[in-house]
C-alpha cells in the first residue's frame, strides 16, 4: 500500500458527474434494525465504505471475538445489540477505538439489565458482554454531550424492550440530526417514537420489513464542496443527494453558500457552481461535526477568517481533530486557536508556494479536507488509504475530474 501520493491538477477546471458513496451513518442504521427485526430488509446502495462492510461482514460472524476496527458506529451500535440480545463477545478495536470513550452507553446497558465488563481501562473497549437479564426498568437519564452515537445504539434496541425505553437527555445535545436520523430510520420501518423536550420515548413495538435505499453521503459531499470552491471554474454534478435528506450534513449546502459554492438541486442530486465569497464566516458545529475539517481546510486556502463553536466532539473522534488541524494549517500560514473557551477561530495566513504536505492521523476526513488545496499547488498527502472508511473511492474520483496522482512508497 502506498505510503503516500502527490495530487495536482493541471487546469483548475473541474466538471463531471461524480456518483457519491452511500452514507455510512444511514446504511449501519439500516443494518442493526434489520438484524433486530429479525426479518429479511430489503436495503438497497448500501456504502461501499469499510465501515459498513465491516459492519455486514460483523453481523454474519459467530466469532466470539469481534473487532470493529476504527468505526465509532460499528462499536456503539454493536455493543448494544449483542448486550440486549445476550451474545457473547468480547467486542474491541483499533488502539484508538479504545481510546474513545463507551461509559455513558455500557452504564446504560447495565441498568436495562445487560452484563457487560470492561477488559482494558474502565469506560473503554475492548468490552466483554454476555447474558441479557432484564431488570424492567425504562426510565434512563444519559448524557448527551460526549457522542450521540450512544443515543441511536439505545434507541435502536429500545422497541425490543420489554417496558420501552424513556431517554432522559442531559446535558447539551451534540450531533442532534444523527439522533434524528435514527429516529427516522426507525419509523421507516414501523417503529415510532416521541422526542418531546429532552425525553425520547419509545414503546415496545415491533420493526416491520421494509425496503429502504441509502441515500448518497452528504459528508463526502462536502470535499466536492471545496474542490468546486477552490477550482478556477467548475460545473459539478452530485449524484444521489436528496433535497429532503436524513443528514445533517446537508448543511453543507448553507455553509457552503458563504465560502463560494452555489447548489441547484436538479434531478437525481445537486448541481454545484461557484460564486463569491465571505471574507469572514461564523459557523456552530454543534450539529455536523463532521464538516469542521473540510470548512477549516477549505478556509485557510481561500483565506477566509472563520469563528466556530461545537467542536468539543472532535476531540474524540478518529485522532483528536482540532490538535491535527491546528499542526496541519500551520503549513498553509494558517492558524487555528482557542480564544475564548469553546470558540475557535481560524486565522488564514499568506500561503506560501513551499512544498505542502498534510498528514492524515489515521483519519480519512484529515486525508479528504486538505486533497482540494491541490487546486492551487501539489500537495502531498500521507497514508491515502485512510480514505476506505468512508470514501474508499475517493482519489479515482478525483483521477475523473482531471487531477493527477503519483502514488509514492
Ligand atoms: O451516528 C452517526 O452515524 C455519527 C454520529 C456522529 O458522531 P458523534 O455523535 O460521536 O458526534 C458523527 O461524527 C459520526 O461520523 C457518525
Ligand atoms: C467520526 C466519524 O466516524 P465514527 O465516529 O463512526 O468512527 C466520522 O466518520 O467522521
Amino acid at each position: 500500500m502506498s505510503q503516500s501520493l502527490i495530487l495536482s491538477h493541471p487546469t483548475g477546471h473541474l466538471h463531471g458527474s461524480i456518483k457519491l458513496p452511500a452514507s455510512k451513518s444511514e446504511a449501519n442504521r439500516a443494518l442493526i434494525i434489520a438484524a433486530l427485526s429479525g426479518k429479511q430488509a430489503e436495503l438497497h446502495n448500501l456504502s461501499e465504505a469499510n465501515d459498513t462492510q465491516l459492519l455486514q461482514r460483523l453481523l454474519q460472524s459467530d466469532a466470539a471475538t469481534i473487532d470493529a476496527e476504527d468505526a465509532g458506529t460499528v462499536m456503539r451500535f454493536l455493543t448494544a445489540y449483542y448486550a440486549i440480545t445476550g451474545q457473547e463477545k468480547l467486542l474491541t478495536g483499533t488502539e484508538r477505538m479504545c481510546q474513545r470513550p463507551i461509559k455513558v452507553l455500557v452504564d446504560a446497558l447495565r441498568e436495562l439489565g445487560a452484563s457487560i465488563s470492561y477488559k482494558g481501562q474502565e469506560g473503554y473497549p475492548p468490552l466483554q458482554i454476555g447474558a441479557f437479564k432484564g431488570s424492567g426498568k425504562k426510565h434512563l437519564k444519559v448524557r448527551s454531550d460526549i457522542s450521540s452515537q450512544y443515543i441511536s445504539a439505545l434507541l435502536m434496541i429500545a422497541p425490543l424492550l420489554p417496558e420501552g425505553l424513556e431517554l432522559e437527555l442531559e446535558g447539551k445535545i451534540g450531533s442532534r440530526p444523527y439522533i434524528e436520523m435514527t429516529l427516522s430510520l426507525m419509523q421507516h420501518f414501523g417503529v415510532t417514537a416521541a422526542f418531546e423536550g429532552n425525553t425520547i420515548t419509545v414503546k415496545p413495538q415491533q420493526y416491520k420489513s421494509a425496503a429502504f435505499t441509502v441515500e448518497s453521503d452528504w459528508s463526502a459531499a462536502s470535499y466536492w464542496y471545496s474542490l468546486v470552491a477552490l477550482a478556477k471554474e467548475a460545473d459539478i454534478t452530485l449524484l444521489g443527494l436528496k433535497e429532503n435528506s436524513f443528514q445533517g450534513d446537508r448543511a453543507i449546502v448553507e455553509i457552503m453558500s458563504g465560502l463560494g459554492v452555489y447548489t441547484e438541486f436538479v434531478d437525481g442530486g445537486v448541481r454545484l457552481q461557484k460564486k463569491e465569497h465571505e471574507h469572514h464566516i461564523s459557523q456552530d458545529f454543534s450539529d455536523c461535526p463532521d464538516l469542521a475539517q473540510t470548512v477549516v481546510a477549505l478556509s485557510a486556502a481561500l483565506g477566509v477568517q472563520v469563528d466556530m463553536t461545537g467542536l468539543e466532539s472532535l476531540r474524540i473522534k478518529e485522532t483528536d481533530r482540532i490538535q491535527a488541524l491546528q499542526i496541519e494549517v500551520q503549513s498553509m500560514r494558517a492558524s487555528l486557536q482557542e480564544v475564548t473557551p469553546g470558540v475557535f477561530r481560524l486565522e488564514p495566513g499568506l500561503m506560501k508556494h513551499t512544498d505542502l504536505s498534510f498528514r492524515t492521523y489515521q483519519d480519512h476526513r484529515m486525508a479528504m479536507a486538505f486533497a482540494p488545496v491541490a487546486l492551487l499547488q501539489p500537495v502531498k498527502i500521507q497514508e491515502p488509504s485512510v480514505v476506505r472508511k468512508s470514501y474508499p473511492r475517493f482519489w479515482e474520483d478525483l483521477e475523473e475530474v482531471g487531477f493527477e496522482i503519483k502514488y509514492k512508497d
